[in-house]
């Protein structure tokens, strides 16, 4: 594993030796799942269910934190198997959707989700004539129960498009009391207060994990890697992966590890898997 600095290889070193207390997160598109132009049909790379299964086995939880739906994710990650396989083995899987919103565990088996934020309605209906006004009428459109996001990737200028979206969704977000979240030729709106900066700090206390490692591509998991540093500020052992793209490398200058998109996510975590079986050995 290349790291950015000799504090990055340390930390890793630290993290290995934690193994048994270690909560590892991660995002799925961009890091799970190669970026596509249809979202739906994102589906997780072929190798990563048998990387994930032998990475849980390893350490205290997997969790996957996402933006998406946690019934959505669990479909194009064949998550419930995957999280059959880890019982089996006598760990948990977490699946942490819509921002740490919703929640699945391989334990529980059902997803925990909210009410929508008041205003989400009155937003959406009112979205089509804003994409209008925008000229991105054609900009897809996802309601995701909890939030809602328009897509710009398959228009003729998706960054032309975005640029013009960006202001105006999120003063009319401002106006219903929710928030704006960008991302990757993405734009969502949702409640308040819930990201998943909060879904790791939250699940670290749940398990009294004593260390932490989260990998990530894009804005939506800013909050995850500055929680994972402010537990390093406490003294908690903690990694950080960054699935690079030419379109989004906004974590790249916080990482610890910079890999090339979800194959490199991927082998990185084969590698501490092994490291952490090694040092056991
Ligand atoms: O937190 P994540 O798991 O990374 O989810 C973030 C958003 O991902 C999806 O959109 C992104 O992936 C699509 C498929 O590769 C791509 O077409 C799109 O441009 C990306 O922004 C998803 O559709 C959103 O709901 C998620 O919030």
């Amino acid at each position: 594993m290349d790291f950015s600095s000799v504090a990055g290889e340390q930390q890793y070193a630290a993290v290995v030796r934690a193994a048994s207390d270690l909560v590892v997160g991660l995002d799925f598109d961009g890091t799970l799942a190669p970026i596509v132009d249809d979202p739906e049909n994102a589906h997780i790379h072929p190798d990563a269910p048998q990387v994930l299964v032998d990475l849980a086995e390893q350490v205290r939880a997997v969790a996957v934190v996402t933006g998406r739906p946690a019934r959505q994710v669990l479909a194009l990650g064949g998550l419930e198997e995957v999280g059959n396989e880890i019982g089996d083995h006598g760990r948990e899987l977490f699946v942490l959707g819509q921002y740490g919103n919703e929640r699945w565990t391989s334990v529980e088996r059902r997803v925990i989700s909210p009410k929508p934020p008041r205003g989400l309605a009155t937003f959406t209906s009112g979205l089509p004539r804003l994409l209008r006004r925008a000229d991105a009428g054609d900009a897809w459109i996802e309601e995701k129960g909890l939030a809602v996001a328009v897509h710009t990737r398959r228009l003729e200028d998706p960054e032309a498009a975005y640029e013009r979206l960006l202001p105006l969704l999120t003063e009319q977000a401002r106006a219903h009391d929710l928030d704006v979240e960008p991302g990757r030729s993405v734009i969502e709106v949702r409640a308040h207060g819930m990201h998943k900066g909060a879904s790791v700090h939250r699940l670290v206390a749940e398990l009294g994990a004593r260390a932490v490692v989260f990998g990530g591509d894009d804005l939506g998991d800013v909050e995850a890697f500055k929680a994972v540093e402010e537990l390093r500020g406490q003294g908690m052992p903690g990694l950080l992966l960054c699935s690079a793209s030419e379109e989004e490398n906004v974590l790249a200058d916080r990482a610890d590890v910079v890999v090339a998109g979800p194959g490199g996510i991927l082998e990185a975590l084969r590698e501490l898997t092994a490291d952490i079986r090694d040092a056991r050995v």
